[in-house]
């Protein structure tokens, strides 16, 4: 797979925006037009590989709703979910996404960071340069994610220019080890496949008497 979709999901003004333009120019505005939602394109190299990945960030005001939810979650590859530590209701809606994302995947898979069907998820508790307006404490997103099988850090857009570079990377290479290993078990091994081609050519072996 060398196309990727991140969807960066999450309840208004909690720095979604914020954190994909830090992921794409390493720099902090301050001020994003919201009023819109929009994909950024970005290529990258990744264990010697090109990938294009394609970022959504929605535009909260325009795209909320359970069905603009759930096509976002159709949509991605791999999820962010941001909350705002500063900001309790924020969470609840993240905590909100996190549910609906199980009840459109039931089956999803247990292993860590995989809270979509096989599909990397990070809980992100942004704002931390905020901490003293705390109202999510760490050990509550931790939990969740816990409880959610995905991954979870607190970053701060604002200030930490290497952590969210690394956050989108994780994901970035979570989605591509996930399609790795999906695509190994749809491929029987090579030397399976070899042998069912010889066995195809030349007829199945007889018995002998
Ligand atoms: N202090 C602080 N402010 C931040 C941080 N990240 C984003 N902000 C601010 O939070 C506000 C909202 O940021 P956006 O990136 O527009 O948030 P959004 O989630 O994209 O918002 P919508 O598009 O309305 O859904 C802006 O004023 C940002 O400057 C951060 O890490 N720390």
């Amino acid at each position: 797979m060398n196309d990727i979709k991140l969807a960066v999901l999450g309840s208004e003004g909690v720095g979604k925006s914020a954190l994909i333009v830090r992921f794409l120019t390493r720099r902090f505005i301050g001020e994003y037009a919201s009023l819109t939602e929009c994909i950024y394109r970005k290529r990258l190299t990744l264990d010697g590989r090109q990938l294009n990945v394609e970022l959504y960030d929605p535009c909260s005001q325009v795209c909320a709703g359970k069905s603009a939810l759930s096509d976002q979650i159709h949509w991605g590859d791999g999820f962010l979910v941001v909350y705002d530590i500063s900001d309790r209701s924020s969470f609840q809606a993240a905590k909100n996404i996190l549910h609906l994302m199980r009840e459109t995947h039931p089956g999803a898979s247990k292993r860590d960071g995989e809270a979509a069907a096989g599909r990397p998820v990070v809980l992100v508790g942004n704002k931390q340069d905020l901490c003293h307006m705390r109202e999510v404490d760490h050990e509550e997103g931790k939990r969740l994610a816990a409880d959610h099988h995905c991954g979870f850090l607190e970053l701060s857009a604002a200030e930490h220019s290497q952590e969210v570079a690394l956050v989108f990377s994780k994901v970035v290479q979570s989605v591509c080890a996930g399609s790795k290993a999906k695509e190994r078990r749809r491929r029987p091994s090579g030397s399976k496949s070899m042998a069912k081609l010889i066995n195809n050519v030349f007829g199945k072996r007889r018995k002998s008497v």
